[in-house]
Protein backbone atom coordinates (compact mmCIF):
# COMPACT_ATOMS: atom_id res chain seq x y z
CA UNK A 1 0.00 0.00 0.00
CA UNK A 2 1.05 3.28 -0.57
CA UNK A 3 -0.73 6.28 1.47
CA UNK A 4 -0.18 10.04 0.46
CA UNK A 5 -0.81 11.89 3.18
CA UNK A 6 -1.73 15.88 2.51
CA UNK A 7 1.41 16.25 0.38
CA UNK A 8 2.08 19.77 -1.04
CA UNK A 9 4.95 21.05 -2.58
CA UNK A 10 5.31 25.19 -3.30
CA UNK A 11 7.76 26.76 -5.05
CA UNK A 12 8.16 30.05 -3.70
CA UNK A 13 4.43 31.47 -3.35
CA UNK A 14 3.37 28.89 -6.47
CA UNK A 15 1.95 26.06 -4.96
CA UNK A 16 2.40 23.57 -7.97
CA UNK A 17 0.74 20.00 -5.78
CA UNK A 18 -1.95 19.96 -3.08
CA UNK A 19 -3.11 16.52 -2.54
CA UNK A 20 -5.35 15.02 0.22
CA UNK A 21 -5.39 11.78 0.30
CA UNK A 22 -4.68 9.22 -1.84
CA UNK A 23 -4.66 5.28 -0.90
CA UNK A 24 -2.84 2.98 -3.61
CA UNK A 25 -3.41 -0.50 -2.65
CA UNK A 26 -1.05 -3.42 -3.33
CA UNK A 27 -1.22 -4.84 -6.94
CA UNK A 28 -3.14 -2.28 -7.97
CA UNK A 29 -2.47 -0.54 -11.31
CA UNK A 30 -2.90 3.15 -10.96
CA UNK A 31 -2.49 5.52 -14.32
CA UNK A 32 -2.03 9.50 -13.37
CA UNK A 33 -2.79 12.35 -15.99
CA UNK A 34 -3.01 15.48 -16.13
CA UNK A 35 -1.92 18.23 -18.71
CA UNK A 36 1.59 19.77 -18.68
CA UNK A 37 2.51 21.61 -15.19
CA UNK A 38 0.07 20.00 -13.57
CA UNK A 39 2.17 18.07 -10.62
CA UNK A 40 2.46 14.80 -11.79
CA UNK A 41 6.64 14.54 -11.71
CA UNK A 42 6.12 16.60 -8.93
CA UNK A 43 4.20 13.76 -7.39
CA UNK A 44 6.10 10.82 -8.12
CA UNK A 45 9.25 12.74 -7.32
CA UNK A 46 8.22 13.23 -4.13
CA UNK A 47 6.95 9.30 -3.79
CA UNK A 48 10.89 8.16 -4.85
CA UNK A 49 12.24 11.24 -2.31
CA UNK A 50 13.85 12.99 -5.26
CA UNK A 51 12.63 16.42 -3.66
CA UNK A 52 11.08 17.25 -0.51
CA UNK A 53 7.10 17.91 0.20
CA UNK A 54 6.54 21.39 1.47
CA UNK A 55 3.91 19.10 3.81
CA UNK A 56 2.62 16.22 4.42
CA UNK A 57 3.97 12.67 3.92
CA UNK A 58 4.04 9.60 1.93
CA UNK A 59 4.81 6.27 2.87
CA UNK A 60 5.04 2.43 0.77
CA UNK A 61 4.53 -0.13 2.06
CA UNK A 62 4.32 1.14 5.54
CA UNK A 63 8.10 3.19 5.02
CA UNK A 64 8.19 6.99 5.15
CA UNK A 65 9.74 7.70 1.67
CA UNK A 66 11.88 10.32 3.31
CA UNK A 67 12.68 8.93 6.74
CA UNK A 68 14.53 5.50 5.53
CA UNK A 69 15.69 3.84 2.50
CA UNK A 70 14.04 0.77 2.86
CA UNK A 71 11.62 0.87 -0.06
CA UNK A 72 14.06 1.63 -2.32
CA UNK A 73 14.81 -2.26 -1.90
CA UNK A 74 11.53 -3.09 -3.93
CA UNK A 75 10.64 -0.11 -5.69
CA UNK A 76 11.77 0.19 -9.17
CA UNK A 77 11.36 3.54 -11.17
CA UNK A 78 12.43 5.60 -14.04
CA UNK A 79 11.33 9.16 -14.19
CA UNK A 80 13.69 10.62 -17.02
CA UNK A 81 17.39 9.70 -18.51
CA UNK A 82 18.73 11.28 -15.49
CA UNK A 83 18.15 7.88 -13.87
CA UNK A 84 20.87 6.69 -16.56
CA UNK A 85 24.80 6.58 -16.09
CA UNK A 86 24.85 7.67 -19.63
CA UNK A 87 29.03 7.29 -19.73
CA UNK A 88 27.93 3.28 -19.27
CA UNK A 89 26.87 0.83 -22.51
CA UNK A 90 23.07 -0.53 -21.68
CA UNK A 91 24.85 -3.91 -20.76
CA UNK A 92 27.44 -1.98 -18.49
CA UNK A 93 24.06 -0.26 -16.62
CA UNK A 94 22.56 -2.99 -16.45
CA UNK A 95 24.92 -5.20 -14.40
CA UNK A 96 25.33 -1.71 -12.61
CA UNK A 97 21.96 -1.97 -11.30
CA UNK A 98 21.47 -5.41 -11.28
CA UNK A 99 24.32 -5.76 -8.77
CA UNK A 100 22.33 -3.22 -6.67
CA UNK A 101 19.32 -5.75 -7.05
CA UNK A 102 21.27 -8.47 -6.00
CA UNK A 103 21.76 -10.21 -9.26
CA UNK A 104 24.88 -11.55 -10.70
CA UNK A 105 25.92 -11.64 -14.30
CA UNK A 106 23.99 -14.98 -15.04
CA UNK A 107 20.58 -13.65 -13.66
CA UNK A 108 21.34 -10.25 -15.33
CA UNK A 109 21.72 -11.78 -19.02
CA UNK A 110 18.97 -14.12 -17.99
CA UNK A 111 16.20 -11.44 -16.93
CA UNK A 112 17.48 -9.63 -20.26
CA UNK A 113 16.54 -12.09 -22.55
CA UNK A 114 12.71 -11.77 -21.50
CA UNK A 115 13.07 -7.98 -23.50
CA UNK A 116 14.48 -8.83 -26.43
CA UNK A 117 11.23 -8.29 -28.89
CA UNK A 118 11.02 -5.00 -26.64
CA UNK A 119 14.80 -3.96 -27.54
CA UNK A 120 14.08 -5.00 -30.77
CA UNK A 121 17.91 -5.31 -31.43
CA UNK A 122 18.58 -1.51 -31.06
CA UNK A 123 19.88 -1.52 -26.94
CA UNK A 124 22.08 -4.64 -26.23
CA UNK A 125 25.62 -5.11 -28.17
CA UNK A 126 25.75 -2.68 -30.26
CA UNK A 127 28.59 -1.17 -28.82
CA UNK A 128 27.28 2.13 -28.11
CA UNK A 129 26.96 4.17 -25.10
CA UNK A 130 23.46 5.05 -23.36
CA UNK A 131 24.31 9.14 -24.19
CA UNK A 132 24.51 7.77 -27.83
CA UNK A 133 21.42 6.38 -27.86
CA UNK A 134 18.18 8.04 -28.99
CA UNK A 135 15.78 8.96 -26.90
CA UNK A 136 12.94 6.29 -27.14
CA UNK A 137 15.91 3.78 -26.83
CA UNK A 138 17.49 5.62 -23.99
CA UNK A 139 13.82 5.13 -22.71
CA UNK A 140 13.53 1.46 -23.13
CA UNK A 141 16.78 0.52 -21.52
CA UNK A 142 15.54 2.96 -18.18
CA UNK A 143 12.27 1.34 -18.36
CA UNK A 144 13.87 -2.13 -18.14
CA UNK A 145 16.27 -1.28 -15.87
CA UNK A 146 13.56 -0.09 -13.44
CA UNK A 147 12.04 -3.93 -13.91
CA UNK A 148 15.41 -5.50 -12.43
CA UNK A 149 15.48 -7.45 -9.28
CA UNK A 150 11.63 -8.18 -8.76
CA UNK A 151 10.71 -4.58 -7.68
CA UNK A 152 7.45 -4.96 -5.55
CA UNK A 153 6.54 -1.00 -6.74
CA UNK A 154 7.19 0.07 -9.97
CA UNK A 155 6.75 3.95 -10.55
CA UNK A 156 7.55 5.24 -14.28
CA UNK A 157 6.85 8.97 -15.56
CA UNK A 158 5.25 9.02 -19.07
CA UNK A 159 7.04 5.40 -20.03
CA UNK A 160 5.05 5.64 -23.43
CA UNK A 161 5.91 8.93 -24.62
CA UNK A 162 8.99 8.89 -27.04
CA UNK A 163 8.66 5.05 -27.55
CA UNK A 164 7.66 3.91 -31.64
CA UNK A 165 4.03 2.32 -31.82
CA UNK A 166 5.45 -0.98 -31.98
CA UNK A 167 7.11 -0.74 -28.90
CA UNK A 168 3.83 1.29 -26.91
CA UNK A 169 2.48 -1.75 -27.99
CA UNK A 170 4.80 -4.28 -26.46
CA UNK A 171 5.14 -1.88 -23.24
CA UNK A 172 1.34 -2.10 -22.68
CA UNK A 173 1.81 -5.75 -22.43
CA UNK A 174 4.36 -5.98 -19.81
CA UNK A 175 2.47 -3.68 -17.62
CA UNK A 176 -0.53 -5.51 -18.18
CA UNK A 177 2.12 -9.01 -17.22
CA UNK A 178 3.71 -7.42 -14.21
CA UNK A 179 0.06 -6.70 -13.03
CA UNK A 180 -1.94 -9.33 -13.80
CA UNK A 181 -1.18 -11.22 -10.33
CA UNK A 182 -2.07 -8.37 -8.69
CA UNK A 183 1.29 -8.59 -6.58
CA UNK A 184 3.13 -5.49 -8.25
CA UNK A 185 1.51 -1.89 -7.74
CA UNK A 186 2.52 0.03 -10.54
CA UNK A 187 2.29 3.86 -11.26
CA UNK A 188 1.82 5.03 -14.75
CA UNK A 189 2.05 8.96 -15.94
CA UNK A 190 0.88 9.52 -19.41
CA UNK A 191 -0.61 11.90 -21.68
CA UNK A 192 -1.91 8.95 -23.82
CA UNK A 193 -5.45 8.88 -22.65
CA UNK A 194 -5.76 5.38 -24.62
CA UNK A 195 -2.95 3.94 -23.04
CA UNK A 196 -3.03 4.57 -19.50
CA UNK A 197 -7.00 3.55 -19.53
CA UNK A 198 -6.50 0.44 -20.89
CA UNK A 199 -3.23 -0.43 -18.70
CA UNK A 200 -4.63 1.11 -15.29
CA UNK A 201 -7.38 0.28 -13.49
CA UNK A 202 -7.39 3.20 -12.01
CA UNK A 203 -6.83 6.91 -13.16
CA UNK A 204 -6.30 9.66 -10.88
CA UNK A 205 -6.57 13.15 -13.00
CA UNK A 206 -4.55 16.24 -11.82
CA UNK A 207 -5.36 19.88 -12.45
CA UNK A 208 -3.29 22.50 -11.31
CA UNK A 209 -2.04 20.37 -8.60
CA UNK A 210 -4.81 18.93 -7.45
CA UNK A 211 -6.96 15.99 -7.70
CA UNK A 212 -10.14 16.72 -9.88
CA UNK A 213 -10.61 12.92 -10.21
CA UNK A 214 -10.18 9.42 -9.04
CA UNK A 215 -11.63 7.08 -11.57
CA UNK A 216 -11.70 3.02 -11.08
CA UNK A 217 -11.26 2.01 -15.00
CA UNK A 218 -14.21 1.03 -17.11
CA UNK A 219 -15.43 1.37 -20.65
CA UNK A 220 -16.62 4.50 -20.04
CA UNK A 221 -13.54 6.08 -18.77
CA UNK A 222 -11.53 6.61 -22.21
CA UNK A 223 -14.56 8.79 -23.06
CA UNK A 224 -15.32 10.43 -20.04
CA UNK A 225 -11.27 11.78 -19.70
CA UNK A 226 -11.38 12.48 -23.95
CA UNK A 227 -14.50 15.29 -22.73
CA UNK A 228 -12.69 16.16 -19.34
CA UNK A 229 -10.06 17.06 -21.31
CA UNK A 230 -11.34 18.42 -24.35
CA UNK A 231 -12.79 21.27 -22.36
N1 LIG B 1 12.35 23.43 -9.35
C1 LIG B 1 11.21 24.05 -9.64
N2 LIG B 1 11.05 25.36 -9.39
C2 LIG B 1 9.89 26.00 -9.66
N3 LIG B 1 8.82 25.41 -10.20
C3 LIG B 1 8.91 24.11 -10.49
C4 LIG B 1 10.10 23.36 -10.23
N4 LIG B 1 9.91 22.07 -10.60
C5 LIG B 1 8.64 22.02 -11.09
N5 LIG B 1 8.05 23.24 -11.03
C6 LIG B 1 6.69 23.59 -11.46
O1 LIG B 1 5.80 22.68 -10.88
C7 LIG B 1 4.68 22.52 -11.74
C8 LIG B 1 4.38 21.04 -11.87
O2 LIG B 1 5.38 20.45 -12.70
P1 LIG B 1 5.42 18.91 -13.03
O3 LIG B 1 6.70 18.66 -13.78
O4 LIG B 1 5.17 18.14 -11.80
O5 LIG B 1 4.17 18.76 -13.99
P2 LIG B 1 3.75 17.53 -14.90
O6 LIG B 1 2.30 17.27 -14.64
O7 LIG B 1 4.69 16.39 -14.74
O8 LIG B 1 3.90 18.19 -16.34
P3 LIG B 1 4.30 17.57 -17.79
O9 LIG B 1 3.07 16.85 -18.27
O10 LIG B 1 4.57 18.80 -18.61
O11 LIG B 1 5.50 16.69 -17.64
C9 LIG B 1 5.00 23.23 -13.04
O12 LIG B 1 4.35 24.47 -13.05
C10 LIG B 1 6.50 23.42 -12.96
O13 LIG B 1 6.92 24.58 -13.64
Amino acid sequence: MITIDTISKKYGKAEVLNVEKIDIPTGQSFGLVGNNGAGKTTLFNILLDLIRPTTGKISNHNIVVNESEEWKNFTGSFIDESFLITYLTPEEYFDFIGDLRGMNKADVAKFLSKFDEFFNGEIVGKKKYLRDLSKGNQKKAGIVAALMGNPQVVILDEPFANLDPTTQIRLKKIIKELTENREITVLVSSHDLTHVTEVCERIVVLDKGAVVKDIETSEATLKELESYFAL
